[in-house]
Formats: C-alpha cells, sequence, structure tokens
C-alpha cells in the first residue's frame, strides 16, 4: 500500500540508526516510522531515540500495510522474521533486507511469489548522515525501488549498487568496518596517553585525524600513497612511526580483517 508506511522488523542497533537518519535528513516522518521486536528492551530504545515513531512486539502489526518493510534482525532470525511478516507482504510492498549475508532469493523464498527485494549493506554511521552502503536489486524489484532505496541511503550517507555477489565483501569492509577504525582510533588514543596527552585531548585529537584523513581522500581524490607521502619528511617523525607500523604488520592485518570479516558473512547466507 502506498501509505509512506515504514516498518522495521528488528529494532536494534542498525534498525534505530537507518531509522533515526531517516528522521534527521527528512527522509521519512517519525510518525510513519514502525518497528517490532520481541525484546521490550528494545522497543523502549528505539521509542527514545526516534521520539514519535512506534514500537510494537507483533511483527504482523508492524508490517501490516506499510510501503517499505526493513528486514533488520541478525541473520539467524531472519527466516522466522519473515514467516511472521509474509501473510502482510504483496506486490506492493517493497522489502529490503540488511540482515549480512542473507541472499535475495532466500528472502524472496519465505515470502509470495514476485516479492520486490532489494538487499544493502549499510554501516551505523547513517545514523549521523556519514553511512556508507552498497545495494543490490532483486529479480521482481524496479528500477523505480532502486532509485527509491538510493535516494534513502544517498541522504544517511553514499550508496553505490553492486553485484550480489560482492555484498559479502561490502559487509567486511564497510559494513563491519566502523568497529575496525574505533579500534585504531582507540589505539592512537592508547598510544597519546603513552606518550603523556591527557586522555581526552589524545581521544579528540585521534578521531579528528581520522575524519580530516578520511575526508582529504575523498575530497582530493588523491592516493592515499601521495597523501601520506606530503606528511612524511625526510629523516623526520613520521617514517619513524610508519616503520614501527610496518614492522607490526598493520597493513596486512587489515587486510585479512576485511577478509575474515567477509567469509563469515558468506558462511552466515549458508
Ligand atoms: N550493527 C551493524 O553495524 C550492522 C548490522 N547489519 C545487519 O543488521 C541486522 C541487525 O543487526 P543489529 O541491529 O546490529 O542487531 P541487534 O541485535 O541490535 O538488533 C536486532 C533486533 O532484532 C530483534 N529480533 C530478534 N528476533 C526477532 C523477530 N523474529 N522479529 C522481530 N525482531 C526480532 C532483537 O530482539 C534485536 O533487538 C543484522 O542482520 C546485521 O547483519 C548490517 C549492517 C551494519
Ligand atoms: O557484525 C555483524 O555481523 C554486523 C554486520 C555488519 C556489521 N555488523
Amino acid at each position: 500500500m502506498a501509505s509512506g508506511k515504514l516498518a522495521f522488523i528488528g529494532a536494534g542497533q542498525m534498525a534505530t540508526a537507518l531509522a533515526g537518519g531517516m528522521v534527521r535528513s527528512k527522509q521519512a516522518d517519525a510518525r510513519q516510522i514502525w518497528a517490532s521486536d520481541p525484546d521490550p528492551k528494545a522497543r523502549e530504545r528505539f521509542e527514545s531515540a526516534i521520539p514519535g515513531a512506534n514500537a510494537v512486539a507483533e511483527t504482523a502489526q508492524a508490517v501490516i500495510d506499510a510501503e517499505t518493510v526493513v528486514l533488520a534482525v541478525k541473520p539467524q532470525y531472519a527466516g522466522e522474521a519473515l514467516a511472521d511478516a509474509a501473510p502482510a507482504i504483496d506486490a506492493l510492498t517493497l522489502v529490503v533486507s540488511i540482515a549480512a549475508g542473507v541472499k535475495i532469493g532466500s528472502i524472496a523464498a519465505a515470502l509470495p511469489d514476485g516479492a520486490r527485494v532489494v538487499r544493502v549493506m549499510p554501516n551505523t554511521p547513517c545514523l549521523i548522515g556519514q553511512g556508507a552502503s552498497a545495494y543490490c536489486l532483486g529479480p521482481h524489484a524496479t528500477s523505480e525501488d532502486g532509485r527509491r532505496v538510493a535516494k534513502i541511503l544517498g541522504a544517511v550517507g553514499m550508496a553505490i549498487e553492486l553485484p550480489e555477489r560482492l555484498l559479502d565483501a561490502v559487509t567486511g569492509l564497510s559494513g563491519s568496518g566502523p568497529a575496525y577504525v574505533y579500534t585504531v582510533i582507540e589505539a592512537l588514543t592508547d598510544g597519546g596517553v603513552l606518550v603523556g596527552l591527557p586522555r581526552d585531548a589524545a581521544l579528540r585529537l585521534a578521531a579528528h585525524t581520522v575524519a580530516g584523513a578520511a575526508a582529504m581522500v575523498i575530497e582530493t581524490g588523491q592516493h592515499p600513497a601521495q597523501l601520506r607521502d606530503v606528511v612524511t619528511s625526510p629523516g623526520g617523525t613520521t617514517i619513524a612511526g610508519l616503520a614501527e607500523l610496518e614492522r607490526g604488520g598493520l597493513r596486512s592485518t587489515l587486510i585479512d580483517t576485511v577478509a575474515a570479516a567477509t567469509d563469515r558473512s558468506q558462511e552466515l547466507g549458508r
């Protein structure tokens, strides 16, 4: 039904980040947003994070007459959540799944024939309009559905369309990526504390350094190695730090990190 109603199945971290980002960016009116979750604490957190939104225990109540239904439960619970939603889904409903690893084919198989499914891999910075997402249209999703998903995701960050076979790789890189970067920020902060900085000053300097460096890559379009060379004076401080970083194997650790998370996403889809 073209009601504008947007229903999340699962009112957890990512549903809250996406719904909150959509309200902030005026892509959705909070009163049109519904979420179902069996956990009363999750419902409470969702409603207090998004004033005006409705969180309920029953999926059937959340999804009835929804224009868009977002599957936002852990992959292990996708089957049961889709079974609860299926009776309220018809050819007028757009179903968006953000569940890591879960394939469009298995989502469609749990829904009535012809269901319009789009698989998305977002990340938590969608909450503040800085998300990085990729999406893939299922066989019955229309080009209008593609535009709608691109517009929603574009309002909460950047989004690209990719073939479904690459979505596990996206999960391993940008879906899980914020956690890697938080770890880097925390470690840089500890480094700052080790050399005498107060912790709050070290944390602010570390976080803004990461944000500034990322913005340089995005805004200048220069290769990271070129930008790094500009920082690195001959015989200076940076090369002393970089030599230690290479000895610690940060580069190969991060490559292996993305590969391990991609493998896990593939496993979740089996
Ligand atoms: N957290 C993240 O950074 C990202 C998560 N995702 C995907 O988003 C999905 C949700 O992840 P999170 O929000 O982190 O998990 P979460 O655990 O915070 O939220 C999931 C919620 O679903 C609820 N739930 C469980 N079974 C249900 C059912 N049958 N019906 C309705 N609700 C049910 C749980 O009570 C929980 O509150 C996962 O599939 C994950 O792969 C995707 C991108 C990033
Ligand atoms: O850790 C997870 O499984 C989810 C998917 C991407 C980010 N968080």
